[in-house]
């Protein structure tokens, strides 16, 4: 069997109901938006949404992601250190232009604010990328009893592209055969489940290599319940 589905089809689902409903808030939410374009693709609910950050304040993430970039780390390393190779970092949340940046994506998605994690900065330089996998977690995976705790499941990501990339660097939902070239300012939003509150197995997507120049992007991913 595909590995990839194995979690789909055996893991338990205790955020089952949770899924459904914070699905549904933002639907609705970004349904209203005449800003957010959904992409005409069937099997997941995937989101564009242009200019959603201008040129200077794409700079001044840029400026804090160099700052603060580090190796990234994964919950599950049995793929080895390549399977994510770009860089990532926290970034200050007590600093003022993230909040205001940070407010700006709750109040796009009209997510409770307490459910999202903290924005991340990735770079990503040639030869770099982020494998497929998904954002939700595997339930039956060890590192889910500290995630049960911290918000449970992951429900929407919304990811921003900082820059764009000469060559490479596209994020693909390698399932749905959708590639999206990185363009600055731009914010992608998807739901990591089915409207029926089932982690979609079809959302599994790349960070492709960047072939020339360098790519940033930030990423903040929302739980089910408070994340802590
Ligand atoms: O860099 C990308 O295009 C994808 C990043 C990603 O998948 C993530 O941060 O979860
Ligand atoms: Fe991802």
């Amino acid at each position: 069997m595909d590995p990839a589905l194995e979690p789909y089809n055996n893991a338990p689902n205790p955020d089952k109901q949770a899924l459904k409903r914070v699905g549904q808030i933002v639907r609705r939410r970004l349904a209203a938006d005449p800003g957010a374009q959904k992409f005409p693709v069937e099997g997941a609910e995937i989101y564009g949404i242009s200019d959603f950050l201008g040129p200077e304040e794409c700079d001044r993430f840029i400026k804090i992601v160099d700052d603060n970039a580090r190796p990234s780390t994964l919950y599950e390393h049995g793929q080895g250190s390549e399977f994510r190779t770009s860089y990532s970092g926290d970034v200050d949340r007590g600093d003022p232009f993230v909040k205001m940046i940070e407010r700006r994506i709750d109040d796009c998605l009209g997510m409770t604010p307490a459910f999202g994690e903290a924005v991340q900065g990735q770079r990503y330089t040639a030869g770099q990328e982020f494998r497929a996998h998904n954002d939700w977690f595997w339930t039956k995976a060890k590192y889910w009893d500290g995630e049960v705790v911290r918000g449970g499941q992951r429900s929407w990501t919304a990811m921003i592209y900082l820059n764009d990339v000469e060559e490479g660097g596209t994020t693909d939902f390698v399932r749905l055969g959708l590639s999206i070239p990185p363009q600055r300012g731009v914010m992608l939003v998807w739901n990591n489940a089915l409207p029926d509150g089932t982690p979609n197995i079809d959302t599994l997507h790349a960070g492709m290599p960047v072939i020339r120049g360098v790519k940033y992007v930030i990423t903040k991913w929302y739980r089910t319940r408070r994340w802590a």
